[in-house]
């Protein structure tokens, strides 16, 4: 820390130790036409856990709440957010850039499912060109007036997630897991990752935490009673909320109907979000 540090790391550059934010130098700038207020990044420690679910659920809520809401899907290699939102559309690009499509609430998305010709096509592209893709994403879409972005990032702690946090603002990120990871380490590589890259980290979702019996309304926990406030307080962290197991969300996502899901459970989680204030530009959220 120098002798003139006033403790504000935003409008500073010195990579120092004390640093509690990234330095805006380093980061790639949106398109011209972008307004982008806050950038959430969703991660998981592995594939599979329901990721890209809280992501499309979350922008969901936040949209109802009027908020311009938008999906950059950073998932290159495995693309879901179109297909659980049913845009089957392609996007459109001009001489400026390209253009997200609109689901049909209004949410903005990009992914590269909305580029290629046929959803089934897969991307056999090595890491630097995922990567490149990506950060087009943020560089060359015309986002216009956005109030957050949700970024739904491709599974686990490599290459990609790397090109993602070190090129874009990212104000936060969640951490979505389940059950079985809490007791292993991959939590905690997510959350060393974000320590490592002074990214504040606002909670965690335990996904698929428990299944309620639709006759009895009984809770069971098919993977054993949860200790997710238990690794959350290790961190100083907190769980944001806590998913079922619901065959309804499965199919909302296969039938491209998310935006008819109940949102509900997400309370806490967007009352967070909502604590980064939009009108301001201090990112003063604790690091981890
Ligand atoms: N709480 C849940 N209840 C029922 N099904 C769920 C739940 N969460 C996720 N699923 C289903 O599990 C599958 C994987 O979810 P999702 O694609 O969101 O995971 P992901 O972590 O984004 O995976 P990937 O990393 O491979 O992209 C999907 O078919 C989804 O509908």
């Amino acid at each position: 820390m120098s002798n003139s540090c006033d403790s504000n790391c935003s409008s500073c550059a010195t990579d120092c130790g004390d640093r509690t934010t990234k330095s805006n130098l380093d980061l790639s700038p949106s398109h011209d036409l972008s307004k982008i207020k806050r950038v959430i990044g969703v991660v998981s420690g592995k594939g599979g856990v329901g990721k890209s679910l809280v992501t499309s659920m979350l922008a969901v809520e936040m949209n109802k709440r009027g908020y311009e809401t938008a999906i950059l899907d950073a998932d290159i290699t495995g693309p879901s957010i179109p297909k659980s939102f049913g845009i089957t559309e392609k996007a459109s690009s001009n001489e400026l850039g390209m253009f997200p499509v609109r689901s049909h609430m209004g949410i903005k998305l990009m992914s590269i499912n909305l580029l290629l010709q046929n959803d089934t096509d897969p991307v056999v592209w090595r890491g630097p060109m995922i990567g490149g893709a990506v950060k087009q994403f943020w560089t060359d879409v015309i986002w216009g007036d956005v109030d957050y972005m949700f970024v739904d990032m491709p599974p686990g702690t490599g290459d990609v997630a790397l090109t993602v946090f070190q090129n874009l603002p990212i104000d936060g990120m969640i951490i979505v897991t389940t059950p079985q990871d809490l007791v292993s380490m991959i939590v905690t590589k997510a959350v060393k990752m974000a320590s490592m890259l002074k990214i504040p980290v606002l909670g965690i979702v335990e996904n698929m935490s428990y299944f309620k019996c639709p006759d009895c309304d009984k809770e069971h926990y098919i993977y054993g009673k949860s200790n997710a406030d238990e690794v959350a307080n290790n961190y100083g962290l907190n769980v944001m909320a806590r998913l079922p197991i619901d065959p309804k969300h499965a199919a909302a996502c296969d039938r491209g109907m998310i935006e008819l899901a109940d949102t509900s459970l997400l309370d806490e989680m967007v009352k967070t979000i909502e604590t980064l204030d939009l009108s301001s530009e201090s990112k003063d959220f604790p690091v981890v």
